[in-house]
C-alpha cells in the first residue's frame, strides 16, 4: 500500500473516532501516528461550544496537545476518562490488542483502564487472527532486567532490549522495553495474567478487554468491531 493511501486510511479513521467525542468530555489522547491525526482533528473542533479536556498518554502527545492549544489534565488528576482514542500495533476481532510499538504502553494502559469508552483506530494491516507476529513490548525496571529476562524465557519468550537510534530506548517512565517474541499467542488472556505476575514488569503490551470499539480503515470503508 502506498504511503499516501496509508495516510488517508489513518486520517479517515481518526476523523471517525473524533466524531464519538462530545462537548465537555475528558478525552484520553493516545500515542503514535494514527492517534496524532485524531488529536489534530480534535483540536480543530475546539471552540466556545465544543470544549474538551485531554489526558495525554505520553510526553510526545502532551507536547503535541499543548502546541495545538488543547487544555490538559495529567493522568494522576483524573479518576475517570469519558472516551479515549488510541492506535494499536495488532488487534483481533475479539478486541484484544498489542500496543506499545511507540513505547508508551504503560501510560496508554492507564488511560485505557480509566476510560468509559476506548476507540482504537487502525488500518487493515493491524488485523490478525492471532496476536504475536508483532513482538510484545514489555516495560521493565532496570533493576529487574536480569530476573525478568529469565522469567520471560521460562514462558518461552525471546526478549530483546529495544534499541532506538543506536541507544537503549528509555520510556517516559525511565524504564527499558523488552520486545518479546512469544510466537503466535494461543491464549493472550493467560499470557496477560502471567506477565502481570512477574516482579519488575511495569506493563506489557497485551491489552485484554480494554477497547470498546476498533475502527479499521478498509479501502473505501471503515469496518468497526465492538466489545459486546
Ligand atoms: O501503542 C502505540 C504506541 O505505544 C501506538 O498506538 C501503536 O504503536 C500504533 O502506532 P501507529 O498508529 O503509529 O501505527
Amino acid at each position: 500500500m502506498a504511503t499516501d493511501d496509508k495516510y488517508q486510511d489513518k486520517l479517515v479513521v481518526a476523523k471517525a473516532a473524533v466524531a464519538y467525542v462530545k462537548h465537555n468530555d475528558i478525552v484520553g489522547l493516545g500515542t503514535g501516528s494514527t492517534a496524532t491525526l485524531a488529536i489534530k482533528e480534535l483540536a480543530k473542533l475546539i471552540n466556545n461550544d465544543f470544549k474538551i479536556t485531554g489526558v495525554p498518554s505520553s510526553e510526545a502527545t502532551k507536547e503535541l496537545a499543548i502546541s495545538l492549544g488543547i487544555p490538559l489534565l495529567e493522568l494522576g488528576e483524573v479518576s475517570s476518562i469519558d472516551i479515549s482514542i488510541d492506535g494499536a500495533d495488532e488487534f483481533t476481532k475479539d478486541l484484544n490488542l498489542i500496543k506499545g510499538g511507540g513505547g508508551a504502553l504503560f501510560r496508554e494502559k492507564i488511560v485505557a483502564s480509566l476510560s468509559k469508552k476506548q476507540v482504537i483506530i487502525t488500518d487493515r494491516s493491524k488485523l490478525v487472527d492471532k496476536l504475536g507476529a508483532f513482538k510484545v513490548p514489555i516495560e521493565v525496571n532496570a533493576n529487574a532486567e536480569a530476573y525478568v529476562v529469565r522469567e520471560l524465557k521460562k514462558l518461552k519468550g525471546k526478549p530483546v532490549k529495544r534499541i532506538k537510534e543506536g541507544k537503549t530506548f528509555i520510556t517516559d517512565n525511565d524504564n527499558f522495553i523488552l520486545d518479546t517474541d512469544f510466537g503466535l499467542i494461543d491464549d493472550p488472556r493467560m499470557l496477560d495474567v502471567k506477565l502481570n505476575q512477574i516482579v519488575g514488569v511495569i506493563a506489557h503490551g497485551i491489552f485484554i478487554n480494554l477497547a470498546s470499539t476498533v475502527l479499521m480503515a478498509n479501502g473505501d470503508f471503515i469496518d468497526s468491531y465492538h466489545n459486546t
